[in-house]
C-alpha cells in the first residue's frame, strides 16, 4: 500500500518506518525543514534503539522517503495517518491545533478512496469532528479511522512489530478491510486486531494510559508508607506481583511518572470528564500523587543538608524520563536540576543519550556534562540518580567512594542493595526502603 505518515516523531517516524519495513510504500511528512533534511541525509532526530538501522535500509531501498509538502505525499496514498503531537494545554485539556492543521492541509490533496487514519493520541469525540471537517472541506464523506498508538519509547520497534494488540475505530467496511490488511503481518502470533467504534477507540488508549500511571501512583503511595513504618517496598511489591490478579507489571516505585504521555493523558481524560459535569476522583488524585512523587528526591536531599546545598556539588546519573530514550519531556531529573540550580548547587551531569536534550534547555548552569560514568563523580558531595540505565546498575562501590567528596547517594529508582552499600560504608537514600546511614555522614 502507498502510505502518507504525517508527522515525524517518536510515533510517526516509528509507524512509518516500520509499515515501510513490512513492505508498503510510506512517505513521511513534517513541518519541521531540518528534521525533515536530516532525516533525507541519513540522520534520525531522536534515539530509539534499533530505528536508525531500519529508517535507513527501508530509506535505501527506495520504500521510505521524507518530504515537508502534503502536496507530494497525500494524492497518492491509499491510507493517511496522523501522528503528529497533542500536548497538554493550559486548561490541562489536549492541544488539537496541529490535527486540525493537517486536517486543513490533506483535505484539497485526498483520493476518495483513502482512509484517513488518527493515530495522535486524541480526546474521545475527536474522531467525529475530523470526519466532519474533512465532510465540510471536501463536500464529502470520507473515510475516516481512528487506530492509537500503544508503543513505549525506548522499546518502540518492538511494541509496533509485536503488538499485545491493535485496536481500531471504525465506521464502515472499507477502513475496517485496510486497517486489516494492513496490520496482517504483525498479528501473525494470533495478537488479535479489534475493531469497535472510533469513540470507544478513542477511549480504549486513554483508558489505558490511565490505567498503568494509577498503578504506578499507587505503588508510589505505598512506597512513601513503606518508608514510614519500616516496611521495603521491593518485598512488598514482590508479595502483591506474585498474586496472578495484580502482577508484577508498571509496579516499580520511582520518582512519579513522567514523559510525553502518562502526564498529559491522565490530565486530558480528567479535563474532558470535567467538560461532562464528571468528577474523575480517581484521575485527580493519580496526579495528584503524581506530583508529588517527582519531587520526594528533592525532599530526601533537602532534609538530608537541612535546606543547605549552596556550594556543594551533586553528580548527577540519568536525564531521560526513562531508559533507552534522549527524551526528556516531563522528565524527573529536569524537577531536580531546577532545584539545585535555583539553591546555588555545582551540578556534574552524565546520560548515555539525553545530554545534549539537557544542553538546549540547561546550558551552562549545568557545570560539567560528562563523557564517561565516573567522570560525573569525581569529587562531588552525593550522587543523584534519576534514571535506571543499565550501566549504573552494578558500579563498584569502592572505586565510587574513592571518586567521591562524600559517600552519599540519593537513588529514585531503587537501583542497589541496602546490605552492599552499608557494608561499603555509604549513607544511600531510596525509594520505599529505610535509609542506610553510615557513620560518619
Ligand atoms: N511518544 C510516545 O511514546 C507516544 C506513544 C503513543 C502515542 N503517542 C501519541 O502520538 C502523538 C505524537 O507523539 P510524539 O511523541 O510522536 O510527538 P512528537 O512531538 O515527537 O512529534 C510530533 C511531530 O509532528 C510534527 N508536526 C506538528 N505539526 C505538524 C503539521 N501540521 N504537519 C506535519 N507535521 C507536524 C512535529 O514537527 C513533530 O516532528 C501524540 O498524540 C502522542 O500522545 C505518543
Ligand atoms: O513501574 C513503573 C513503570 C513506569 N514508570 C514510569 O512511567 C513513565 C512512563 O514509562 P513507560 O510507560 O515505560 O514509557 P512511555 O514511553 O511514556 O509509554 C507510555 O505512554 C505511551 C504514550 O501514550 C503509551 O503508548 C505506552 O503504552 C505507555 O506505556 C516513566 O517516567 C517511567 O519511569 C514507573 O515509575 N514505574
Amino acid at each position: 500500500m502507498k502510505l502518507a505518515v504525517i508527522g515525524t516523531g517518536y510515533v510517526g517516524l516509528v509507524t512509518g518506518t516500520c509499515f515501510s519495513d513490512l513492505g508498503n510504500d510510506v512517505t513521511c511528512i513534517d513541518v519541521n525543514q531540518a528534521k525533515v533534511e536530516g532525516l533525507k541525509q541519513g540522520i534520525i532526530p531522536i534515539y530509539e534503539p534499533g530505528l536508525s538501522e531500519l529508517v535507513l535500509r527501508n530509506h535505501e531501498e527506495g520504500r521510505l522517503s521524507f518530504t515537508t509538502s502534503v502536496a507530494e505525499a497525500v494524492p497518492d496514498a491509499d491510507v493517511v495517518y496522523i501522528a503528529v503531537g497533542t500536548p497538554q494545554s493550559d486548561s490541562g485539556a489536549a492541544d488539537l491545533s496541529a490535527v486540525w492543521k493537517v486536517v486543513e492541509d490533506i483535505a484539497p490533496h485526498l483520493r476518495e478512496d483513502a482512509v484517513v487514519v488518527v493515530k495522535s493520541t486524541v480526546p474521545v469525540g475527536t474522531n467525529g469532528k475530523v470526519f466532519d471537517l474533512l465532510q465540510k472541506l471536501t463536500g464529502r464523506e470520507c473515510h475516516v479511522a481512528s487506530n492509537p498508538e500503544f508503543l513505549k519509547e525506548g522499546s518502540a520497534i518492538d511494541d509496533f512489530m509485536y503488538p499485545d494488540r491493535v485496536v481500531c475505530g471504525v465506521r464502515n467496511k472499507k477502513s475496517e478491510e485496510i486497517l486489516r490488511q494492513l496490520h496482517a503481518p504483525l498479528l501473525r502470533t494470533a495478537k488479535p486486531i479489534l475493531f469497535m467504534s472510533p469513540e470507544s477507540s478513542e477511549l480504549t488508549k486513554y483508558a489505558a494510559n490511565a490505567m498503568l500511571a494509577t498503578k504506578i501512583s499507587f505503588i508510589n503511595e505505598i512506597a512513601n508508607l513503606s518508608e514510614k513504618v519500616g516496611a521495603d517496598i521491593n518485598d512488598v511489591r514482590i508479595g502483591m506481583g506474585h498474586d496472578q490478579r495484580i502482577g508484577f507489571q508498571f509496579l516499580f516505585p520511582g520518582l512519579g511518572y513522567g514523559g510525553s504521555c502518562f502526564p498529559k493523558d491522565v490530565r486530558a481524560l480528567t479535563s474532558l470528564s470535567e467538560t461532562l459535569d464528571l468528577e474523575p476522583r480517581i484521575m485527580r488524585a493519580v496526579d495528584e500523587v503524581n506530583v508529588h512523587q517527582r519531587s520526594s528526591l528533592v525532599r530526601k536531599i533537602d532534609a538530608h543538608y537541612k535546606g543547605d546545598v549552596a556550594g556543594k556539588t551533586f553528580g548527577v546519573w540519568g536525564l531521560a524520563f526513562k531508559p533507552k530514550t534522549d527524551d526528556i519531556r516531563e522528565a524527573p531529573a529536569l524537577d531536580l536540576l531546577q532545584y539545585l540550580i535555583e539553591k546555588g548547587a555545582k551540578i556534574m551531569v552524565h546520560d548515555p543519550e539525553a545530554m545534549e536534550n539537557i544542553r538546549a534547555m540547561f546550558g551552562d548552569k549545568i557545570n560539567k556534562y560528562c563523557e564517561n560514568v565516573l567522570e560525573a563523580v569525581e569529587g562531588v558531595d552525593c550522587l543523584a540518580i534519576n534514571t535506571e540505565w543499565n550501566e549504573y546498575r552494578t558500579p563498584d562501590f569502592k572505586q565510587l567512594k574513592a571518586k567521591m567528596k562524600e559517600a552519599v547517594i540519593f537513588d529514585g529508582r531503587n537501583l542497589f542493595d541496602l546490605e552492599i552499600l552499608e557494608q561499603a560504608g555509604f549513607t544511600y537514600y531510596s525509594v520505599g526502603r529505610r535509609p542506610v546511614k553510615a557513620d560518619r555522614s
